[in-house]
């Protein structure tokens, strides 16, 4: 039987309940996926399963918050990660309606996606209204974009959510999964890692420049005592990157590792020993495997 596989980019305002639909969709089988996941354009949410089909739930950071800072490009590149997704799921607040938000994601849609992007809208929250409302709602935001299609749910109590997974896996592309089933759980306790490490980088370094490193968990050993060694290694495309990340005598690298070891045991709940490294490729843009290591498809990413 043939299988399906893609990214769905869940977008909407903060709070419009994309965590909790994802958790509802990826069940607590694999979970542990669903702890966001940062890689250049897109963060991994988690990855559900429906019948043959394998839906990775992506967002796109740096979409609906613009901050001060946030340059243009960063907004494009933020665009052109929900653009990399098979389809895109619009969440509105089903009591909240066409909120300003709600506004300039619409507008976004309209001059950012391409004609044929194939963008969905989902009402949540639903039980928090009364039905009349919702057809208005649901009038209204069609007349406003083309939406393949409009589902009505409650990501809490869980209403709507099977058919509009069913609709989803039917609309993926034809292809192998693109994690392996028993790699699900597993795989993504190293990515997690690298995010957290990635992360504190992020924290410390000046803002552009953790979009041009990715952190890898290289190696990952069980201990005897219950500890766990985790090696990763920092990859930036210029030498003077390096020194920089490193800081003075080391400075900036120890409390980068400091702050990702607390986190990360904090996490496992037990002791972790935390090795980074860093490393110049000029490259690693465009190295395939750093692309599968973040959980990304190197052919989607490299046009
Ligand atoms: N009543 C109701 N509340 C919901 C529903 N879905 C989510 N919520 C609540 O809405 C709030 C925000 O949900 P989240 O899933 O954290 O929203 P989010 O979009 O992931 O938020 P950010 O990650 O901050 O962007 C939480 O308090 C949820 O419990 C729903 O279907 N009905």
């Amino acid at each position: 039987m043939s299988t399906r596989a893609g990214f769905v980019a869940l977008i909407g305002e903060p709070n419009a309940g994309k965590s909790t639909l994802t958790n509802r969709m990826v069940g607590a089988k694999v979970s542990i996926v669903t702890h966001k996941v940062q890689t250049t354009r897109t963060r991994i949410r988690g990855v559900a399963i429906d019948g043959d089909a394998q839906i990775v739930l992506v967002d796109t950071p740096g979409l609906f918050q613009p901050r001060r800072r946030l340059d243009r490009a960063m907004v494009a590149a933020a665009w052109g990660g929900a653009s990399d997704a098979d389809i895109i799921v619009l969440l509105v607040e089903a009591h909240r309606g066409i909120t300003d938000g709600v506004e300039r994601i619409l507008d976004g849609l309209k001059d950012q996606m391409p004609r044929d992007a194939t963008v969905a809208l989902a009402i949540n929250k639903i039980d928090r209204v009364k039905a009349e409302s919702l057809l208005a709602l649901t009038k209204e935001l069609n007349e406003r974009y083309k939406f393949a299609q409009t589902f009505m749910v409650s990501a809490e109590k869980g209403h709507g959510v099977a058919d509009m997974m069913g609709w989803l896996g039917d609309n993926l592309p034809e292809g192998p999964w693109l994690y392996p089933e028993d790699q699900i759980a597993d795989l993504p306790l190293r990515m997690i890692a690298a995010e957290m490490t990635r992360e504190k980088l992020t924290l410390r370094l000046h803002q552009e420049l953790p979009y041009q490193l990715t952190v890898e968990t290289e190696n990952w050993e069980e201990r005897k005592d219950g500890s766990a060694r985790v090696d990763q290694v920092i990859y930036v495309s210029r030498p003077g990157h390096k020194g920089i990340i490193l800081g003075h005598g080391g400075e900036t690298i120890k409390a980068i590792s400091t702050a990702a070891r607390q986190e990360l045991s904090e996490f496992m709940g037990r002791k972790v020993h935390l090795f980074l490294q860093v490393k110049v490729r000029e490259n690693w843009l465009d190295e395939a495997e750093r692309y599968s290591e973040m959980g990304l498809d190197f052919r989607d990413g490299g046009k």
